[in-house]
């Protein structure tokens, strides 16, 4: 599924050199866990490292999955950053202050330290889950896309797992032994997207061939029985 994905959008390419965003989660774990073993095939052609980026707000890398990166040879960095001190004075702290600055902090590192493709780990139901929240509140049809060139920035973001459904992703990280670590802290509000993630299951009862048929859906609009 990954490597459909990865050949699709041509996600990886001859002398790359990507930057993986690492939470410690299930998703970019897995995510990491791929790229480790597509580095081990004959003809790899790129580098990676994965980055945690670590604030105030959420724990270390659990050790066991910083033991799981030992033995998969991956290259792991971490940064630290202050989230809070960065906020203007009389803003308030959020869940969305708090990503905007890693994502922030990703693109600084990438360019700094020379790498031109940043992977996440979103996966096909956070995708699809996007959609019905862009469509539902902000009444467009949008999504977080597989691949997106940055304009102004040398940088291209990459998300492998686009055609990966999230309990794929559950079963094979609890097989291997890293399923349970989530972001706890108590600015989360993620109240949109947990409603949309429940819509989107509501919709598709689960089914994944329902799921790809949605995501294939975007791919082959017809405009002409459209309003
Ligand atoms: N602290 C972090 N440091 C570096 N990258 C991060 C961090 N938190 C999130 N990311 C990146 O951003 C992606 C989306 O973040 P989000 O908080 O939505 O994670 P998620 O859907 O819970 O996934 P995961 O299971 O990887 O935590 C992650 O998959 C990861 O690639």
């Amino acid at each position: 599924m990954i490597d459909k994905a990865v050949y699709d959008y041509s996600l990886i390419e001859k002398g790359d050199r990507i930057l993986i965003g690492a939470s410690g989660g299930k998703d970019s774990t897995a995510l990491i866990e791929y790229f480790a073993s597509r580095k081990l095939r004959k003809n790899s052609d790129f580098e990676f490292t994965a980055l945690h980026i670590q604030s105030e707000f959420g724990g270390p890398i659990p050790e066991n999955i910083r033991m799981l990166f030992e033995k998969w040879n991956v290259d792991f960095k971490k940064i630290e950053i202050d989230v809070q001190g960065r906020l203007a004075e009389g803003k308030k702290m959020s869940c969305y202050w708090c990503s905007s600055q890693r994502r922030k902090e990703l693109l600084v590192y990438a360019k700094e330290h020379g790498y031109n493709k940043i992977a996440l780990g979103h996966h096909l139901d956070d995708i699809l889950a996007t959609v019905i929240m862009n469509a539902l509140q902000k009444a467009e049809l949008s999504t977080m896309i597989p691949k997106l060139k940055l304009e102004n920035f040398p940088v291209t973001f990459i998300r492998p797992l686009c055609y990966t459904p999230e309990d794929v992703i559950i079963e094979h990280a609890k097989e291997t032994g890293y399923y349970g670590f989530t972001c706890t802290c108590t600015f989360q509000d993620n109240s949109a997207r947990k409603a949309a993630r429940k819509k989107l299951d509501y919709l598709t009862d689960g089914d994944r061939i329902l799921k790809e048929h949605l995501f294939n859906a975007l791919r082959k609009i017809k405009p002409e029985y459209l309003p």
